[in-house]
Protein backbone atom coordinates (compact mmCIF):
# COMPACT_ATOMS: atom_id res chain seq x y z
CA UNK A 1 0.00 0.00 0.00
CA UNK A 2 1.48 2.77 -1.36
CA UNK A 3 -1.25 5.61 0.01
CA UNK A 4 -2.95 5.40 3.44
CA UNK A 5 -5.92 7.31 5.06
CA UNK A 6 -5.38 7.44 9.16
CA UNK A 7 -7.61 4.13 10.15
CA UNK A 8 -8.18 2.91 7.30
CA UNK A 9 -5.39 1.39 4.85
CA UNK A 10 -3.04 0.21 7.64
CA UNK A 11 -1.01 -2.94 6.48
CA UNK A 12 -2.53 -5.82 8.74
CA UNK A 13 -1.89 -9.14 8.25
CA UNK A 14 -5.15 -10.45 6.76
CA UNK A 15 -6.61 -13.51 7.87
CA UNK A 16 -5.72 -16.80 5.75
CA UNK A 17 -8.85 -16.79 3.66
CA UNK A 18 -8.95 -13.36 2.76
CA UNK A 19 -5.49 -13.69 1.38
CA UNK A 20 -4.32 -13.26 -2.42
CA UNK A 21 -2.52 -16.86 -2.48
CA UNK A 22 -5.69 -18.44 -0.83
CA UNK A 23 -6.33 -20.51 -4.25
CA UNK A 24 -10.23 -20.38 -4.73
CA UNK A 25 -12.92 -18.04 -6.21
CA UNK A 26 -11.86 -15.44 -3.86
CA UNK A 27 -8.42 -15.28 -4.53
CA UNK A 28 -8.98 -14.54 -8.02
CA UNK A 29 -11.21 -11.63 -7.27
CA UNK A 30 -8.63 -10.00 -5.03
CA UNK A 31 -5.87 -10.71 -7.79
CA UNK A 32 -8.89 -9.00 -10.39
CA UNK A 33 -9.13 -6.04 -7.83
CA UNK A 34 -4.65 -6.04 -7.94
CA UNK A 35 -5.08 -5.27 -11.64
CA UNK A 36 -7.27 -2.29 -11.80
CA UNK A 37 -5.50 -0.88 -8.68
CA UNK A 38 -2.71 1.39 -11.18
CA UNK A 39 -5.99 2.86 -12.96
CA UNK A 40 -7.67 4.03 -9.39
CA UNK A 41 -5.66 7.32 -9.23
CA UNK A 42 -6.30 8.98 -5.45
CA UNK A 43 -9.50 6.69 -5.14
CA UNK A 44 -7.02 3.33 -4.79
CA UNK A 45 -6.25 4.61 -1.21
CA UNK A 46 -9.59 3.01 -0.16
CA UNK A 47 -8.95 -0.15 -2.56
CA UNK A 48 -8.63 -2.30 0.94
CA UNK A 49 -12.26 -1.84 1.38
CA UNK A 50 -12.71 -4.00 -1.81
CA UNK A 51 -10.23 -6.52 -0.22
CA UNK A 52 -12.20 -6.99 3.35
CA UNK A 53 -16.02 -8.15 3.22
CA UNK A 54 -18.46 -5.85 5.17
CA UNK A 55 -20.26 -8.46 6.83
CA UNK A 56 -20.16 -12.36 7.04
CA UNK A 57 -22.71 -14.75 8.48
CA UNK A 58 -22.16 -18.05 8.79
CA UNK A 59 -25.33 -19.59 10.26
CA UNK A 60 -26.31 -23.68 11.17
CA UNK A 61 -29.66 -24.17 9.71
CA UNK A 62 -30.71 -27.79 11.46
CA UNK A 63 -33.98 -29.17 10.20
CA UNK A 64 -35.88 -32.42 10.58
CA UNK A 65 -35.85 -34.91 7.63
CA UNK A 66 -38.69 -36.90 6.21
CA UNK A 67 -37.53 -40.20 8.56
CA UNK A 68 -37.55 -38.12 11.53
CA UNK A 69 -33.53 -37.46 12.05
CA UNK A 70 -32.13 -33.75 12.27
CA UNK A 71 -29.91 -32.56 9.38
CA UNK A 72 -27.81 -29.41 9.68
CA UNK A 73 -26.29 -27.46 6.87
CA UNK A 74 -23.51 -24.91 6.83
CA UNK A 75 -25.20 -21.11 5.34
CA UNK A 76 -23.66 -18.01 4.37
CA UNK A 77 -24.66 -14.63 4.13
CA UNK A 78 -22.23 -12.03 2.93
CA UNK A 79 -22.60 -8.44 2.51
CA UNK A 80 -19.44 -7.62 0.67
CA UNK A 81 -19.72 -3.97 0.01
CA UNK A 82 -22.68 -1.40 0.92
CA UNK A 83 -21.32 1.88 -0.08
CA UNK A 84 -23.61 2.62 -3.07
CA UNK A 85 -27.25 1.04 -1.55
CA UNK A 86 -28.07 -1.98 0.66
CA UNK A 87 -26.45 -5.68 -0.47
CA UNK A 88 -27.86 -7.28 -2.90
CA UNK A 89 -27.81 -10.39 -4.86
CA UNK A 90 -28.76 -14.36 -4.98
CA UNK A 91 -28.68 -17.36 -2.89
CA UNK A 92 -26.74 -20.57 -4.03
CA UNK A 93 -27.40 -24.35 -3.16
CA UNK A 94 -24.94 -26.60 -4.14
CA UNK A 95 -22.78 -29.37 -2.36
CA UNK A 96 -19.79 -27.45 -3.30
CA UNK A 97 -20.43 -23.91 -1.95
CA UNK A 98 -17.59 -22.97 0.03
CA UNK A 99 -17.15 -19.40 2.19
CA UNK A 100 -14.53 -18.19 -0.26
CA UNK A 101 -16.90 -18.94 -2.90
CA UNK A 102 -20.07 -16.94 -1.46
CA UNK A 103 -17.50 -14.05 -0.41
CA UNK A 104 -16.24 -13.96 -4.21
CA UNK A 105 -19.79 -13.94 -5.81
CA UNK A 106 -20.78 -10.79 -2.95
CA UNK A 107 -17.78 -8.86 -4.35
CA UNK A 108 -18.93 -10.01 -8.13
CA UNK A 109 -22.24 -8.64 -7.12
CA UNK A 110 -20.79 -5.44 -5.85
CA UNK A 111 -18.18 -4.42 -9.08
CA UNK A 112 -21.87 -5.59 -11.56
CA UNK A 113 -24.22 -3.28 -9.32
CA UNK A 114 -21.64 -0.86 -9.75
CA UNK A 115 -21.34 -1.44 -13.43
CA UNK A 116 -24.30 -1.17 -14.53
CA UNK A 117 -25.19 1.44 -11.77
CA UNK A 118 -27.86 -0.09 -10.02
CA UNK A 119 -27.96 1.53 -6.09
CA UNK A 120 -27.04 -1.62 -4.78
CA UNK A 121 -24.01 -2.85 -2.88
CA UNK A 122 -22.97 -6.29 -3.67
CA UNK A 123 -24.24 -9.68 -1.42
CA UNK A 124 -24.64 -13.22 -1.70
CA UNK A 125 -25.74 -16.56 0.55
CA UNK A 126 -25.80 -19.96 0.19
CA UNK A 127 -25.91 -23.24 1.62
CA UNK A 128 -23.64 -26.09 0.96
CA UNK A 129 -25.97 -28.61 0.47
CA UNK A 130 -27.29 -31.00 -2.52
CA UNK A 131 -30.90 -29.78 -3.26
CA UNK A 132 -31.63 -32.85 -5.24
CA UNK A 133 -31.26 -35.28 -2.58
CA UNK A 134 -33.86 -33.17 -0.64
CA UNK A 135 -37.39 -33.86 -0.81
CA UNK A 136 -40.13 -30.91 -1.77
CA UNK A 137 -40.90 -30.03 2.36
CA UNK A 138 -37.19 -30.31 3.01
CA UNK A 139 -36.44 -28.02 0.88
CA UNK A 140 -39.27 -25.32 2.03
CA UNK A 141 -38.05 -26.54 5.66
CA UNK A 142 -34.12 -25.67 4.50
CA UNK A 143 -35.21 -22.26 3.04
CA UNK A 144 -37.62 -21.18 6.15
CA UNK A 145 -34.73 -22.11 8.70
CA UNK A 146 -31.99 -20.20 6.89
CA UNK A 147 -34.44 -17.37 6.09
CA UNK A 148 -34.92 -16.77 9.57
CA UNK A 149 -30.90 -17.20 10.20
CA UNK A 150 -29.78 -14.61 8.23
CA UNK A 151 -33.25 -12.72 9.16
CA UNK A 152 -31.01 -10.73 11.22
CA UNK A 153 -29.52 -8.82 7.76
CA UNK A 154 -31.57 -8.95 5.35
CA UNK A 155 -34.48 -6.32 4.34
CA UNK A 156 -35.97 -4.72 2.01
CA UNK A 157 -33.57 -1.37 2.64
CA UNK A 158 -30.33 -3.42 4.39
CA UNK A 159 -30.10 -6.81 1.81
CA UNK A 160 -32.39 -7.89 -1.02
CA UNK A 161 -31.70 -12.15 -2.08
CA UNK A 162 -32.60 -13.27 -5.32
CA UNK A 163 -32.03 -16.62 -6.92
CA UNK A 164 -29.13 -17.91 -8.22
CA UNK A 165 -27.94 -22.16 -9.21
CA UNK A 166 -30.66 -24.09 -7.68
CA UNK A 167 -32.92 -21.68 -6.21
CA UNK A 168 -35.83 -20.33 -8.29
CA UNK A 169 -39.31 -18.25 -8.00
CA UNK A 170 -40.70 -21.04 -5.31
CA UNK A 171 -37.50 -20.91 -3.15
CA UNK A 172 -38.15 -16.72 -3.39
CA UNK A 173 -41.89 -17.29 -1.94
CA UNK A 174 -40.92 -19.47 0.67
CA UNK A 175 -38.14 -16.63 1.59
CA UNK A 176 -40.62 -13.52 1.69
CA UNK A 177 -42.96 -15.34 3.03
CA UNK A 178 -41.25 -16.18 6.38
CA UNK A 179 -39.14 -13.16 6.50
CA UNK A 180 -42.81 -11.71 6.29
CA UNK A 181 -44.00 -13.91 9.29
CA UNK A 182 -41.11 -12.72 11.27
CA UNK A 183 -41.62 -9.19 11.21
CA UNK A 184 -45.49 -9.06 11.17
CA UNK A 185 -45.94 -8.02 7.90
CA UNK A 186 -46.56 -8.58 4.20
CA UNK A 187 -42.43 -7.44 2.61
CA UNK A 188 -42.49 -8.31 -0.51
CA UNK A 189 -39.29 -6.61 -1.46
CA UNK A 190 -37.18 -8.05 0.66
CA UNK A 191 -36.35 -10.78 -2.28
CA UNK A 192 -36.38 -10.17 -6.09
CA UNK A 193 -37.40 -13.25 -8.39
CA UNK A 194 -40.37 -13.73 -6.84
CA UNK A 195 -44.02 -15.49 -8.42
CA UNK A 196 -45.39 -12.60 -10.24
CA UNK A 197 -48.43 -13.03 -8.35
CA UNK A 198 -46.41 -12.35 -5.46
CA UNK A 199 -45.12 -9.45 -6.27
CA UNK A 200 -42.27 -10.87 -9.28
CA UNK A 201 -41.31 -8.54 -12.23
CA UNK A 202 -42.48 -9.70 -15.87
CA UNK A 203 -39.44 -9.99 -17.31
CA UNK A 204 -37.21 -11.72 -14.28
CA UNK A 205 -36.99 -14.73 -14.98
CA UNK A 206 -35.60 -14.34 -18.62
CA UNK A 207 -33.72 -11.30 -17.50
CA UNK A 208 -30.43 -12.76 -17.33
CA UNK A 209 -29.86 -14.67 -20.61
CA UNK A 210 -31.80 -12.11 -22.02
CA UNK A 211 -28.87 -9.32 -20.79
CA UNK A 212 -26.17 -12.07 -21.89
CA UNK A 213 -27.80 -12.33 -25.21
CA UNK A 214 -28.26 -8.81 -25.79
CA UNK A 215 -24.28 -8.17 -24.88
CA UNK A 216 -23.22 -11.04 -26.62
CA UNK A 217 -25.01 -9.77 -29.80
CA UNK A 218 -23.61 -6.40 -29.39
CA UNK A 219 -19.84 -7.12 -28.96
CA UNK A 220 -20.04 -9.62 -31.96
CA UNK A 221 -21.66 -6.88 -34.12
CA UNK A 222 -18.57 -4.80 -33.00
CA UNK A 223 -16.27 -7.51 -34.00
CA UNK A 224 -18.05 -7.97 -37.13
CA UNK A 225 -19.37 -11.46 -36.34
CA UNK A 226 -22.99 -12.16 -37.33
CA UNK A 227 -24.90 -13.91 -35.24
CA UNK A 228 -26.88 -15.66 -37.84
CA UNK A 229 -24.99 -18.19 -38.48
CA UNK A 230 -22.41 -18.14 -35.55
CA UNK A 231 -21.39 -21.29 -33.73
CA UNK A 232 -22.51 -21.40 -30.37
CA UNK A 233 -21.58 -23.44 -27.34
CA UNK A 234 -22.81 -23.05 -24.18
CA UNK A 235 -21.74 -24.84 -20.76
CA UNK A 236 -25.03 -24.93 -17.85
CA UNK A 237 -28.24 -25.68 -19.30
CA UNK A 238 -30.86 -24.03 -16.54
CA UNK A 239 -31.69 -20.11 -16.05
CA UNK A 240 -29.15 -18.30 -17.53
CA UNK A 241 -27.81 -21.00 -20.57
CA UNK A 242 -30.54 -22.35 -21.56
CA UNK A 243 -32.67 -18.70 -22.18
CA UNK A 244 -29.53 -17.08 -23.57
CA UNK A 245 -29.39 -20.38 -26.12
CA UNK A 246 -33.02 -19.95 -26.88
CA UNK A 247 -32.33 -16.58 -27.78
CA UNK A 248 -29.25 -17.00 -29.74
CA UNK A 249 -31.06 -19.95 -31.41
CA UNK A 250 -33.88 -17.51 -32.30
CA UNK A 251 -31.42 -15.03 -33.88
CA UNK A 252 -30.14 -17.65 -36.30
CA UNK A 253 -27.63 -19.02 -34.44
CA UNK A 254 -26.56 -22.54 -34.15
CA UNK A 255 -26.22 -23.89 -30.87
CA UNK A 256 -23.74 -26.75 -32.13
CA UNK A 257 -22.75 -28.07 -28.40
CA UNK A 258 -24.31 -27.81 -24.89
CA UNK A 259 -22.65 -28.82 -21.56
CA UNK A 260 -24.56 -29.66 -18.14
CA UNK A 261 -23.38 -31.44 -15.12
CA UNK A 262 -24.96 -34.46 -16.14
CA UNK A 263 -24.51 -34.63 -20.15
CA UNK A 264 -22.42 -33.09 -22.89
CA UNK A 265 -24.07 -32.54 -26.25
CA UNK A 266 -22.97 -31.96 -29.64
CA UNK A 267 -24.64 -31.26 -33.07
CA UNK A 268 -23.21 -29.72 -35.94
CA UNK A 269 -26.41 -28.51 -37.65
CA UNK A 270 -27.43 -27.23 -34.31
CA UNK A 271 -29.20 -28.46 -31.42
CA UNK A 272 -32.82 -28.26 -31.52
CA UNK A 273 -33.19 -25.34 -28.30
CA UNK A 274 -37.00 -25.58 -27.85
CA UNK A 275 -37.09 -29.67 -27.69
CA UNK A 276 -33.99 -29.64 -25.36
CA UNK A 277 -35.11 -27.06 -23.34
CA UNK A 278 -38.52 -29.30 -22.68
CA UNK A 279 -36.15 -32.63 -22.33
CA UNK A 280 -34.52 -30.68 -19.61
CA UNK A 281 -37.64 -29.77 -17.83
CA UNK A 282 -38.81 -33.45 -17.97
CA UNK A 283 -35.30 -34.91 -16.72
CA UNK A 284 -33.60 -32.61 -15.07
CA UNK A 285 -30.45 -32.74 -17.79
CA UNK A 286 -29.44 -32.47 -20.98
CA UNK A 287 -28.43 -36.20 -21.21
CA UNK A 288 -30.51 -38.47 -23.26
CA UNK A 289 -31.18 -36.25 -25.78
CA UNK A 290 -32.00 -38.25 -28.61
CA UNK A 291 -31.43 -35.72 -31.37
CA UNK A 292 -27.80 -35.19 -31.02
CA UNK A 293 -24.63 -37.06 -30.23
CA UNK A 294 -22.94 -37.26 -26.87
CA UNK A 295 -19.31 -35.60 -26.28
CA UNK A 296 -17.19 -36.37 -23.59
CA UNK A 297 -17.08 -34.23 -21.10
CA UNK A 298 -13.37 -32.28 -21.54
CA UNK A 299 -14.48 -32.33 -25.31
CA UNK A 300 -16.85 -29.49 -25.18
CA UNK A 301 -13.35 -26.85 -24.92
CA UNK A 302 -12.58 -28.28 -28.11
CA UNK A 303 -15.67 -27.42 -29.92
CA UNK A 304 -15.47 -26.06 -33.18
CA UNK A 305 -17.74 -22.81 -32.39
CA UNK A 306 -17.53 -19.08 -33.12
CA UNK A 307 -19.05 -17.92 -29.26
CA UNK A 308 -18.88 -19.83 -26.30
CA UNK A 309 -21.13 -18.91 -23.31
CA UNK A 310 -19.91 -20.67 -20.04
CA UNK A 311 -23.59 -20.32 -17.82
CA UNK A 312 -22.82 -22.73 -14.95
CA UNK A 313 -19.70 -22.57 -12.16
CA UNK A 314 -16.75 -20.71 -11.41
CA UNK A 315 -13.46 -21.54 -12.64
CA UNK A 316 -14.23 -23.53 -15.74
CA UNK A 317 -12.23 -21.81 -18.06
CA UNK A 318 -8.36 -22.62 -16.81
CA UNK A 319 -4.90 -22.68 -17.75
CA UNK A 320 -5.71 -26.36 -19.13
CA UNK A 321 -8.40 -25.48 -21.66
CA UNK A 322 -7.56 -21.82 -22.50
CA UNK A 323 -5.76 -22.34 -25.22
CA UNK A 324 -8.19 -24.96 -26.87
CA UNK A 325 -11.30 -22.85 -27.02
CA UNK A 326 -11.64 -21.95 -30.82
CA UNK A 327 -14.56 -19.05 -29.84
CA UNK A 328 -13.37 -16.12 -31.01
CA UNK A 329 -16.03 -14.17 -28.57
CA UNK A 330 -16.61 -15.70 -24.89
CA UNK A 331 -19.94 -14.10 -23.26
CA UNK A 332 -19.86 -14.58 -19.30
CA UNK A 333 -23.51 -15.68 -18.55
CA UNK A 334 -21.81 -17.68 -14.96
CA UNK A 335 -19.85 -15.75 -12.37
CA UNK A 336 -16.06 -16.23 -12.09
CA UNK A 337 -16.02 -18.68 -14.80
CA UNK A 338 -12.61 -17.52 -16.33
CA UNK A 339 -9.54 -17.61 -14.07
CA UNK A 340 -7.01 -14.56 -13.95
CA UNK A 341 -4.23 -16.91 -15.84
CA UNK A 342 -6.55 -18.16 -18.31
CA UNK A 343 -7.82 -14.79 -19.20
CA UNK A 344 -4.12 -13.58 -20.19
CA UNK A 345 -4.29 -16.55 -22.57
CA UNK A 346 -7.56 -15.36 -24.56
CA UNK A 347 -6.12 -12.43 -24.49
CA UNK A 348 -2.78 -13.19 -26.24
CA UNK A 349 -5.03 -15.21 -28.79
CA UNK A 350 -7.11 -12.33 -29.51
CA UNK A 351 -10.09 -14.12 -28.20
CA UNK A 352 -12.90 -11.55 -26.78
CA UNK A 353 -14.12 -11.81 -23.49
CA UNK A 354 -17.13 -9.89 -22.27
CA UNK A 355 -16.82 -10.53 -18.78
CA UNK A 356 -19.57 -11.55 -15.93
CA UNK A 357 -19.60 -8.31 -14.04
CA UNK A 358 -21.44 -7.01 -17.16
CA UNK A 359 -22.51 -9.60 -19.23
CA UNK A 360 -24.76 -11.61 -16.66
CA UNK A 361 -25.95 -8.24 -15.13
CA UNK A 362 -29.08 -8.44 -17.12
CA UNK A 363 -30.75 -10.58 -13.78
CA UNK A 364 -29.84 -8.00 -11.12
CA UNK A 365 -30.97 -5.00 -13.46
CA UNK A 366 -34.51 -6.57 -13.26
CA UNK A 367 -34.25 -7.41 -10.10
CA UNK A 368 -34.07 -3.85 -9.37
CA UNK A 369 -37.02 -2.79 -11.57
CA UNK A 370 -38.95 -5.55 -9.40
CA UNK A 371 -37.79 -3.69 -6.25
CA UNK A 372 -38.62 -0.26 -7.03
CA UNK A 373 -42.21 -1.87 -8.66
CA UNK A 374 -42.57 -3.31 -5.12
CA UNK A 375 -41.98 -0.42 -3.38
CA UNK A 376 -44.28 1.38 -5.82
CA UNK A 377 -46.80 -1.03 -6.00
CA UNK A 378 -47.24 -0.04 -9.59
CA UNK A 379 -46.25 -2.58 -12.28
CA UNK A 380 -44.38 -2.26 -15.76
CA UNK A 381 -45.41 -3.72 -18.61
CA UNK A 382 -42.75 -6.95 -19.79
CA UNK A 383 -42.06 -4.69 -23.50
CA UNK A 384 -41.28 -1.80 -20.66
CA UNK A 385 -38.74 -4.03 -18.94
CA UNK A 386 -37.28 -5.67 -21.74
CA UNK A 387 -36.49 -2.02 -23.31
CA UNK A 388 -35.06 -0.66 -20.26
CA UNK A 389 -33.33 -3.65 -19.65
CA UNK A 390 -31.43 -4.02 -23.05
CA UNK A 391 -31.08 0.04 -22.51
CA UNK A 392 -29.23 -0.40 -19.72
CA UNK A 393 -27.12 -3.45 -21.09
CA UNK A 394 -26.13 -1.73 -23.96
CA UNK A 395 -25.40 1.59 -22.33
CA UNK A 396 -23.29 -0.18 -19.61
CA UNK A 397 -21.60 -2.16 -22.44
CA UNK A 398 -20.44 1.12 -24.73
CA UNK A 399 -19.19 2.49 -21.71
CA UNK A 400 -16.92 0.08 -21.10
CA UNK A 401 -16.15 -0.88 -24.20
CA UNK A 402 -14.60 3.12 -24.53
CA UNK A 403 -12.88 2.62 -21.45
CA UNK A 404 -11.41 -0.15 -22.87
CA UNK A 405 -10.36 1.56 -25.83
CA UNK A 406 -8.75 4.16 -24.20
CA UNK A 407 -7.10 2.66 -22.13
CA UNK A 408 -5.99 -0.01 -23.58
CA UNK A 409 -7.21 -2.76 -21.35
CA UNK A 410 -9.45 -5.98 -21.59
CA UNK A 411 -13.20 -4.86 -20.69
CA UNK A 412 -12.95 -7.15 -17.23
CA UNK A 413 -10.67 -4.54 -16.73
CA UNK A 414 -12.23 -1.46 -18.30
CA UNK A 415 -15.80 -2.80 -16.14
CA UNK A 416 -13.56 -3.35 -12.91
CA UNK A 417 -12.34 0.70 -13.11
CA UNK A 418 -15.41 1.76 -13.97
CA UNK A 419 -16.87 -0.07 -11.14
CA UNK A 420 -14.35 0.63 -8.40
CA UNK A 421 -14.65 4.15 -9.58
CA UNK A 422 -17.97 4.46 -8.49
CA UNK A 423 -17.57 2.30 -5.39
CA UNK A 424 -14.80 3.78 -4.15
CA UNK A 425 -15.54 7.22 -4.58
CA UNK A 426 -19.15 6.49 -3.01
CA UNK A 427 -17.00 5.23 0.49
CA UNK A 428 -15.12 8.70 0.13
CA UNK A 429 -17.63 10.58 0.07
CA UNK A 430 -19.48 9.00 3.25
CA UNK A 431 -16.27 9.35 5.02
CA UNK A 432 -15.63 7.46 7.89
CA UNK A 433 -16.79 8.20 11.59
CA UNK A 434 -20.64 7.52 12.13
N1 LIG B 1 -30.07 -16.88 -12.17
C1 LIG B 1 -29.61 -15.64 -12.34
O1 LIG B 1 -30.38 -14.68 -12.46
C2 LIG B 1 -28.14 -15.38 -12.43
C3 LIG B 1 -27.21 -16.39 -12.45
N2 LIG B 1 -25.89 -16.10 -12.66
C4 LIG B 1 -24.88 -17.15 -12.71
O2 LIG B 1 -25.12 -18.01 -13.82
C5 LIG B 1 -24.66 -19.34 -13.52
C6 LIG B 1 -25.79 -20.32 -13.73
O3 LIG B 1 -26.86 -19.94 -12.86
P1 LIG B 1 -28.37 -20.40 -13.14
O4 LIG B 1 -28.57 -20.63 -14.58
O5 LIG B 1 -29.22 -19.45 -12.41
O6 LIG B 1 -28.40 -21.76 -12.36
P2 LIG B 1 -29.33 -23.03 -12.64
O7 LIG B 1 -29.36 -23.78 -11.38
O8 LIG B 1 -30.62 -22.62 -13.25
O9 LIG B 1 -28.50 -23.83 -13.75
C7 LIG B 1 -27.19 -24.24 -13.54
C8 LIG B 1 -26.78 -25.05 -14.75
O10 LIG B 1 -25.38 -25.38 -14.62
C9 LIG B 1 -25.23 -26.78 -14.82
N3 LIG B 1 -24.06 -27.28 -14.11
C10 LIG B 1 -23.89 -27.42 -12.77
N4 LIG B 1 -22.70 -27.96 -12.51
C11 LIG B 1 -22.08 -28.14 -13.71
C12 LIG B 1 -20.83 -28.64 -14.10
N5 LIG B 1 -19.96 -29.08 -13.20
N6 LIG B 1 -20.53 -28.68 -15.43
C13 LIG B 1 -21.41 -28.25 -16.35
N7 LIG B 1 -22.62 -27.76 -16.03
C14 LIG B 1 -22.94 -27.70 -14.73
C15 LIG B 1 -26.51 -27.37 -14.30
O11 LIG B 1 -26.72 -28.68 -14.79
C16 LIG B 1 -27.52 -26.37 -14.87
O12 LIG B 1 -27.78 -26.65 -16.22
C17 LIG B 1 -24.08 -19.25 -12.10
O13 LIG B 1 -22.72 -18.95 -12.18
C18 LIG B 1 -24.83 -18.06 -11.50
O14 LIG B 1 -24.15 -17.47 -10.43
C19 LIG B 1 -25.46 -14.83 -12.86
C20 LIG B 1 -26.35 -13.80 -12.85
C21 LIG B 1 -27.74 -13.98 -12.52
O1 LIG C 1 -30.99 -10.60 -9.11
C1 LIG C 1 -30.19 -10.44 -8.20
O2 LIG C 1 -30.40 -9.73 -7.23
C2 LIG C 1 -28.82 -11.08 -8.22
C3 LIG C 1 -28.62 -12.17 -9.20
C4 LIG C 1 -27.28 -12.77 -8.94
O3 LIG C 1 -27.09 -13.44 -7.95
C5 LIG C 1 -26.17 -12.50 -9.84
O4 LIG C 1 -26.23 -11.57 -10.65
O5 LIG C 1 -25.15 -13.22 -9.75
Amino acid sequence: MSDTVPGVAQPHALPSYLDVHHLGPWGIFLQQVDRVTPYLGNLARWVETLKRPKRILVVDVPIQMDDGTVAHFEGYRVQHNTSRGPGKGGVRYHQDVTLSEVMALAAWMSIKNAAVNVPFGGAKGGIRVDPKRLSLPELERLTRRYTSEIGLIIGPTKDIPAPDVNTNERVMAWMMDTYSMNVGETVTGVVTGKPISLGGSLGRHEATGRGVFTVGAEAARRIGLDVAGARVAVQGFGNVGGIAARLFAEAGARVVAVQDHAGCLYREAGLDIPALLRHVKATGSVAGFAEAEPLARDAFWDTPCDILIPAALEQQITEANAGRIQARLIIEGANGPTTPAADDILTERGVLVVPDVIANAGGVTVSYFEWVQDFSSFFWSEQEINERLVAVMKGALDAVWQVADDKGVTLRTATFIVACERILRARDLRGLYP
